[in-house]
């Protein structure tokens, strides 16, 4: 935010992507709290997950030829490629830190110190772990935390309620603490409306490992499905006529049914980042509404787009006011 006043020092307005400095800001705290790294030490796993997530967006959809995909094409030899210096890359940051982890808590040690012990992991399993997190702790939260400031920007009134709130509590500290993120009602409502409309996963793939009935729907075992999240996210049956509306106030009350919300998913695959995605979202969104009022830009155009994680294809863009 500081850099952001910084360059436009002069203007008592400005526009900011924030979809791009939020996809930065989340990879520096996932670099730092799972890694003990900082963004610039991750940065070349995030750049080689960047080209591979393109790589994997055109292969899903291209017609799918069993087998195709173990020939020496350009795009299967570039996905080789990229998927070895990534294992290169987090080996060599695996390495780095074995040296210097003393009192060290974070993800990667805990890993490391499990890879120690006798049948514990093995290098190759805390290499796909730390790969996992890497992916799944940057896109999935920044993408909360964009929708999130679109609607702001869109809805003054809960913009204000959340300032306010914010305010009753911080009183006057800009960055929250522990106990005022439990405090933080409102801004949770609007963090889980965000997660409903526009859930950064929006579908989750399942299989069945025995024959099942599903209501009327009998599934053999061994099937591959996709559960919708967004499909019951926005089911009017479940939510009311108002279910493609952004009201916050339906999650002031405990839900009638568990299985009607689940952006992190539900069951033993439910998301080990949850806790830490929402502290991270509650202290970006209250630092942010403390501090400057916001507007959609009239640049703004609305077409959210898969790209593994939900994403506003043309960007961001917010316009700021320092109050
Ligand atoms: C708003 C932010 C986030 C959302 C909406 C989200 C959503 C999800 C969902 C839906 C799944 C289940 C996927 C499936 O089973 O097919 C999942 C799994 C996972 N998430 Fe998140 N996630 C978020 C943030 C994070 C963060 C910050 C981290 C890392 C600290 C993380 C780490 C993981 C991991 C490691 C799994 C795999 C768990 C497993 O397979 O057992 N997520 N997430």
């Amino acid at each position: 935010m500081k850099r952001w006043e910084k360059e436009h020092e002069e203007k008592e307005e400005f526009e900011v992507d924030v979809f791009k400095e939020l996809n930065d800001l989340s990879a520096e705290v996932i670099s730092r709290t799972a890694f003990g790294s900082s963004f610039e030490e991750g940065k070349r796993i995030f750049l080689l997950q960047e080209q591979q997530i393109s790589l994997t967006l055109q292969a899903m959809r291209s017609i799918y030829i069993p087998g195709f995909r173990y020939l020496p094409t350009k795009n299967n030899m570039m996905r080789r490629r990229l998927e070895k210096e990534t294992r290169e890359s987090v080996r060599r940051l695996i390495e780095k830190s074995r040296k210097g982890r003393e009192n060290s808590k974070n993800l990667l040690s805990l890993l490391i110190s499990a890879s120690e012990e006798e049948h514990g992991f093995g290098m190759e399993e805390v290499i796909n772990e730390c790969k996992t997190f890497y992916f799944a702790g940057k896109e999935t939260t920044s993408g909360l935390l964009t929708w999130a400031l679109l609607l702001l920007a869109l809805h003054q009134e809960w913009q204000d309620k959340a300032r306010k709130e914010v305010l009753r509590f911080c009183k006057g500290n800009n960055l929250p603490s522990a106990e005022n993120l439990n405090d933080f009602k409102i801004v949770t409502m609007i963090l889980n409306e965000t997660l409903r409309l526009y859930p950064p996963i929006v579908a989750l793939t399942r299989g069945t490992s025995k024959d099942i009935k599903l209501g009327d729907l009998e599934i053999p075992a061994n099937t591959q499905f996709y559960v919708s999240v967004a499909a019951v996210h926005h089911d009017t049956e479940i939510w009311g006529e108002d279910a493609l509306e952004f009201n916050p106030q339906r999650f002031a009350e405990s839900r009638k049914h568990l299985a009607s919300f689940f952006p992190f998913a539900l069951g033993p695959r439910v998301c080990v980042g949850q806790n830490l995605a929402m502290v991270e979202a509650k202290i970006v969104l209250a630092m942010i509404v403390q501090n400057f009022s916001l507007a959609l830009s009239p640049s703004y155009v609305h077409a959210p787009t898969m790209r593994l994680t939900l994403q506003p294809q043309y960007g961001a863009p917010i316009l700021f006011r320092k109050i």
